[in-house]
């Protein structure tokens, strides 16, 4: 295939070039390029960093602390600690029909690699990945989202000062450079955003054979049943809502409550909304912006229909288009066709469904796509298994949320429609590797008792060999 009129060709080519002398940096190698990300972000550049997000969409300082850098911080310290234990070879056993040989098997780089971030958390869902894939060898060219400009040139002037473009490229621009880089034959693409750009990505992918992980979205329901916390549930679920201004792929997207609370929960949810944020939300410096026009269009849009059948806003609903403004808004007693229900809010919206029994939730659940994160708020032990037994997601907590994302140790992705492929700790690391089997003749063993010619003899060893061995 000639990709010689791709615009990005001659870049991804010094990267193939380039990739065997990335590959055979050692430990040391590999952990000196993450010390010095380490350091470029909690240093260097911190306080660009902040400003950046800041006025890419009023994200608070602390927000950025919390979710973007110390998120990466975390991945290069745990990178570190276990990277050598991922780098070696990994001895298995060997059958005794095999006697004669040895077997292991090692994580080798899969090559020249794309990562291309969305605009919610843009350092911490470009740079997470990036670790990953500097931790197994890969050399890497990296597009950022285009809403987020400000955070994408900060980015972009860590990578020059850390990398030469050989290694890794950031490439700012608009969705048509994503495509043209998707034509190319990248060894694998790290995808975050939603499905249906995911779809987009998978099949450029399969002209390539380019393997993919696609960090998706989707609708990550919770419920609570009769014998939560309920203050204590509404306090994490305000929090995991409205961090980013719900705009964040596992924050709870709407409510599954036992009817016998319903109430209670709306009460100490007003409660907690204005502890967090004080009555005039707008002033808040405690929660961001909702990032454009459009988003902010496609949520009032959301509100209207829900408003034109006849929902019920419990809490919120003020807006102000100057400031791309939404305040946090409960919404209950929608139906089914209502548009909050269809589609990812991504947003300061919360709608609430009660339900009788939790097979009416379960059934709720399943009728829908496979959720990125599902939520239970209980403390009764055979509700939370009926629950995880019979639904199915990405990722799951148990009486709170979001924390699943950042534990280091824990695999963090979604399941088809939320996402194929695990990111995070040794599980990114695996994304960016192929996995390469090796087994190694030592001496004469049984195996050349089986060659041709096949006479009975042979056949009485193969029977044995098959009944014993
Ligand atoms: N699983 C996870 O870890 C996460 C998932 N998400 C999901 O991402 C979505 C929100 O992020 P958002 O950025 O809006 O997602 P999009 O899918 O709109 O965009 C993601 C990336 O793809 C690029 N892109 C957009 N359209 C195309 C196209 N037609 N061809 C190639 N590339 C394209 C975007 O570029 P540009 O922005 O420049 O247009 C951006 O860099 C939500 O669904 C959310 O759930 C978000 C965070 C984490
Ligand atoms: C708390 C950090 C979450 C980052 C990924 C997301 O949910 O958008």
């Amino acid at each position: 295939m000639d990709y010689s009129n791709n615009r990005y060709f001659d870049l991804f080519r010094k990267q193939k070039e380039n990739q065997y002398k990335v590959a055979n940096t050692n430990y040391k190698g590999r952990t000196k390029k993450l010390v010095a990300i380490k350091h470029a972000i909690e240093v260097t550049y911190k306080d660009q960093i902040r400003e950046a997000l800041y006025n890419d969409f009023k994200k608070p300082f602390a927000e950025t602390d919390l979710t973007e850098i110390y998120q990466i911080i975390g991945e290069i310290k745990h990178a570190k600690k276990y990277l050598k234990s991922w780098m070696s070879n990994h001895k298995v056993s060997t059958p005794l029909a095999l006697f004669g040989t040895s077997s292991w098997y090692k994580y080798e780089p899969k090559g020249v690699c794309l990562i291309i971030s969305p605009w919610n958390y843009p350092l911490n869902l470009t740079f997470d990945p990036l670790v990953s894939a500097i931790a197994a060898g890969n050399t890497v060219i990296i597009k950022p989202s285009e809403l987020t400009p400000n955070i994408s040139s900060v980015m972009a002037k860590i990578i020059k000062d850390l990398f030469h473009e050989n290694e890794v490229a950031l490439i700012q621009g608009e969705v048509e450079t994503s495509q043209e880089l998707l034509k190319l034959p990248f060894n694998h693409i790290f995808f975050t955003g939603s499905p249906k750009v995911g779809k987009i990505v998978m099949e450029a992918a399969a002209k390539n054979l380019s393997s993919v992980t696609l960090e998706l979205g989707g609708k990550s329901p919770t419920i609570i049943d009769e014998t939560a916390n309920i203050k204590s549930a509404v306090k994490k679920i305000v929090w995991g809502k409205f961090l980013n201004n719900g705009q964040t792929c596992v924050a709870p997207d709407y409510i599954l409550i036992n009817e016998t609370i319903k109430d209670d929960f709306i009460q100490s949810f007003k409660t907690q909304l204005e502890h967090f944020f004080t009555k005039d939300v707008i002033n808040s410096n405690s929660i961001c912006r909702i990032l454009n026009s459009d988003h902010f269009d496609r949520l009032i849009n959301h509100l209207e229909n829900a408003k034109s059948k006849n929902a019920t806003i419990e809490i919120g609903g003020k807006s102000d288009s100057d400031k791309n403004f939404l305040e946090p808004t409960v919404i209950s007693n929608l139906p089914e066709d209502a548009s909050l229900l269809e589609s990812e809010i991504f947003g300061p919206i919360l709608p609430i469904k009660t339900y009788k029994t939790l097979y009416e939730a379960i059934n709720y659940i399943n009728s829908k796509e496979k959720p990125l994160s599902l939520y239970i708020y209980s403390s009764n032990k055979k509700n939370i298994d009926f629950i995880l037994n019979n639904t199915r997601a990405g990722t799951t907590c148990i009486n709170n949320n979001l924390l699943q994302a950042s534990n280091h140790y824990l695999p963090f992705g979604g399941s088809n429609n939320s996402g194929m492929g695990k990111s995070h700790g040794f599980f990114g690391f695996q994304e960016f590797s192929n996995t390469r089997a090796i087994l190694k003749q030592n001496f004469k063993g049984f195996i050349e008792n089986f060659y041709p010619p096949y006479t009975s003899a042979k056949q009485k060893l193969i029977d044995l060999t098959i009944k014993w061995f």
